[in-house]
């Protein structure tokens, strides 16, 4: 073991364990009081309080803990443990006295003087290393021997490597991930290929192993240094979207990311991707190189949408019935529906699956209801759900990839909604209680937001869908796509494998919306600098980078003095760094509507001050506590350890339908929400937007991230900055295509279908063989 007075640079805390205050079973986090008996750190209290990531700490046992100090603004110094090691002592007669304790069952003292005689002060970092150092101890039996090897393993296994691991700057987060899966080979493994890492933790990087590799000389040409690249290159490129990457453009990144060390050839690369396929470690079809898990939900995807589609229903509501129920909504909702929208109505009812897209304003939401109360009256179904005996039994099954598009949906149909993950039934284990073996109840699927839906929540949903179900994917193509890789809904209008209808006539612009007009301009490409013209829903404050934080404090303090609700007030912006970023404008905003005050309760965490009244959103799904990505909730409690019994820091954030406690570890899955990100915002929709747009955000400006953000807005639209920039912007086209091949897989089904379609006219015509000879 590595001792102490050999790293003297280092700096550590020797301390005795007084007791746990709080620990993670789950992520082993835990915090702890320590008596101080021995430090190099400049610290002179008797006591500290210690934080980090440990497997079993024992109270009053001695340790060295590695850190460095924090000062937390509420609890004071702490130290921040990045690795640590039971104390053992190590002088010789230490050893002995620690090797013959009630730690290690059938060693006497003698037996302990033998192996510390024979393997010296370091005798527990070599048994550990390397077993088999015990052998030829006189009198320590084979079965004594394995004891003593297990209950340091178990001791000391996982401080050992943490130590280890704390050289090559892993964490303890990630040790533990690393022991969870090698436990005591650990370090033997990494030694002898750090690559494999890559393939089997996932976060362990590509330099990390590359890192280690060259501390233990090992080649470069190392076979599974070429394929942890290729893994490395392929889950960087899900990042981007992609669901593969052409297995030329896979070859050119690997040996870029690889070349600047070694010589590789083309080929050396391609035979090693050709190998991971016959691993299945990753999958080539047609040219393509697909990481599995993609390759598989795009796959099961196009194959549970075939199985749906392929049990159409016959029968068919004859034009006549459904014009006259269709002609009864429209007097009951008091409007007459434009063509397209008879045309949605009516295709939605006869189709297995549909898509319904459109801008904004379009009625979309006119048509899904619609289509609800058509649906409802050809069955003669009743729309309130308490008329049924159980829950499962309500035929309309809608949901959102979001929580707030969700609660969006139920407001406007007055039908139960929920998020698409609810509805499968997350059980926060990465997994969905729906699936092909217990799939959803219900008539008719209706799923909004659907250009939000990656390639996998399409799969898992897909699934989940029994042969019987209606399906009706409802979004609007020109937004920006799922932030998960695939772009689902444009695939799937592209292939043309399932009907779709898209409504273009606008509605809501006929009540003199500007901000409607504006986002249709931009769709159609003639938008000009006349489009941004004032109006009374909209208008164009011209500032540069440097003066928007004030334009837009200014906009918000003349919205309060007209007594407008902040809460109605949104800043999107696409980027978080930047004179003009969302970090900068969040501080801001924060300082003028909710500043300190005396009594009101705020914490520190990293750089960021949260107070009680703060607008947060969540940044991450937590199914778990019913909380998704881009949900808006505000803080409404604060609590100290002492006041609750977990004994921890609390965050209390109140969404619209419930509380969630955060504790300190989990701060990290919100941010302030005064100002959000473009992508954050999809799904949601807020009275009034603010949006700032500069030249300095140009990386971003594209036509689809700025028409997502304009469409946010419901009543009213401020954009300030600089005209220039948003003109270019709405005439950039995001480039960047994302490789899928959903679409080809959907139309490689049609030409089959075709195919077989023709084999069967042919059969009728009783075809025989000679027939195709000359
Ligand atoms: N056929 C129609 N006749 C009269 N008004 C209509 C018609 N269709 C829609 N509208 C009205 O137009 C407005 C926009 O419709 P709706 O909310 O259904 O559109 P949307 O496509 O869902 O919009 P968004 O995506 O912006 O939410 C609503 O006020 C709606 O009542």
């Amino acid at each position: 073991m590595e001792s102490v007075q050999n790293s003297e640079d280092k700096k550590y805390i020797k301390g005795e364990l007084l007791y746990t205050i709080f620990h993670n079973e789950h992520e082993h986090f835990s915090i702890a009081k320590i008596k101080v008996i021995e430090t190099n750190e400049d610290f002179r209290e008797k006591d500290v309080v210690i934080k980090g990531y440990f497997s079993n700490l024992t109270e009053a046992m001695s340790y060295y803990f590695y850190g460095e100090f924090e000062r937390h603004p509420k609890f004071g110094l702490q130290y921040n443990v990045v690795s640590y090691q039971t104390f053992v002592p190590n002088s010789e007669d230490g050893l002995i006295a620690y090797l013959s304790s009630d730690l290690f069952h059938g060693i006497g003292k003698r037996l302990a003087s033998r192996i510390v005689k024979k393997l010296g002060s370091n005798a527990i970092s070599k048994i550990l290393d390397d077993p088999e150092s015990l052998h030829d101890i006189k009198g320590l039996k084979k079965e004594t021997r394995d004891k003593l090897v297990q209950s340091l393993q178990e001791n000391q296994g996982f401080e050992h490597i943490v130590l280890y691991l704390s050289k090559y700057q892993i964490g303890l987060k990630m040790a533990q991930k690393i022991f969870a899966a090698y436990k005591e080979s650990t370090i033997e493994n990494m030694e002898e290929d750090p690559y494999q890492f890559v393939f089997d933790i996932e976060g362990f990087g590509f330099q990390t192993a590359d890192a280690i590799a060259k501390q233990n000389g090992l080649s470069l040409t190392h076979p599974n240094r070429i394929g942890a690249g290729c893994i490395y290159v392929l889950q960087k490129s899900v990042q981007d979207g992609h669901v593969y990457i052409p297995l030329d453009l896979c070859v050119n990144e690997v040996k870029e990311l690889l070349a600047s060390s070694v010589e590789l050839t083309d080929n050396l690369i391609a035979g090693r991707l050709d190998e991971l396929n016959q691993e299945k470690k990753v999958i080539i079809q047609s040219g393509n190189v697909y990481l599995p898990s993609l390759y598989y939900a795009e796959d099961g995807f196009a194959t549970h949408l075939n199985r749906i589609i392929q049990n159409e229903t016959e029968e068919r509501t004859p034009v006549a019935e459904l014009m006259k129920i269709i002609g009864d909504i429209e007097e009951q909702e008091v409007l007459s529906y434009g063509k397209e929208q008879f045309e949605a109505i009516n295709q939605a009812i006869h189709s297995k699956i549909m898509i319904l897209t459109g801008g904004p304003g379009t009625g979309k939401t006119t048509v899904i209801k619609g289509i609800i109360k058509a649906y409802a009256a050809i069955f003669d179904l009743s729309l309130n759900p308490g008329d049924y005996k159980n829950k499962a039994d309500f035929p309309f099954v809608l949901a959102a990839p979001t929580g707030r598009a969700a609660k969006r949906l139920n407001e406007s149909t007055g039908l139960p909604t929920s998020t698409i993950h609810r509805l499968l039934g997350w059980n926060g284990m990465n997994e969905f209680d729906k699936g092909e073996n217990e799939q959803l109840d219900g008539k008719f699927l209706i799923v909004d937001e659907f250009s939000m839906v990656d390639i996998w929540l399409a799969n898992s949903l897909f699934k989940a869908i029994p042969n019987d179900m209606q399906v009706l994917l409802v979004g609007d193509e020109d937004q920006l796509p799922s932030v998960g890789p695939g772009q689902v809904l444009s695939d799937l209008l592209n292939s043309g494998y399932i009907p779709s209808v898209s409504l273009n006539e606008v509605y809501r612009q006929k009540e003199g919306s500007k901000i409607i007009q504006l986002a249709h301009e931009i769709k159609n490409n003639n938008c000009t600098v006349e489009s941004l013209k004032n109006a009374k829903d909209f208008s164009f404050i011209s500032c540069n980078e440097y003066q928007m934080i004030q334009a837009i404090t200014t906009i918000f303090e003349k919205a309060n003095a007209k007594g407008i609700d902040y809460n109605d007030m949104q800043v999107l912006a696409p980027m978080y760094r930047s004179q003009a970023g969302i970090t900068v404008i969040n501080e801001q905003l924060q300082q003028l509507i909710n500043p300190r005050k005396k009594g009101k309760r705020e914490v520190r965490f990293q750089d960021v001050i949260y107070r009680v009244g703060d607008r947060v959103i969540q940044l991450v799904n937590q199914p778990e506590d019913g909380v998704y990505n881009g949900d808006i909730g505000e803080i409404v409690a604060i609590f100290k350890p002492d006041e609750n019994k977990e004994n921890e820091e609390q965050i209390v954030i109140s969404y619209d339908d419930r509380e969630v406690v955060y504790p300190r570890k989990d701060y990290v899955n919100f941010t302030h929400a005064y100002c959000i990100s473009i992508h954050k915002s999809q799904g949601s929709e807020f009275p009034i937007v603010v949006f700032p747009v500069v030249t300095t955000y140009h990386r971003m400006l594209r036509k689809n991230l700025l028409y997502t953000a304009i469409t946010r807005s419901k009543d009213s639209l401020i954009i300030c900055g600089e005209k220039n920039a948003f003109l270019k912007g709405i005439q950039t086209i995001d480039t960047n295509r994302r490789y899928t091949s959903l679409n080809e897989r959907l139309s490689k089904r049609l030409d089959i279908e075709k195919m077989q379609v023709l084999e069967s006219e042919n059969t009728d015509e009783e075809l025989s063989p000679y027939d195709f000879m000359d």
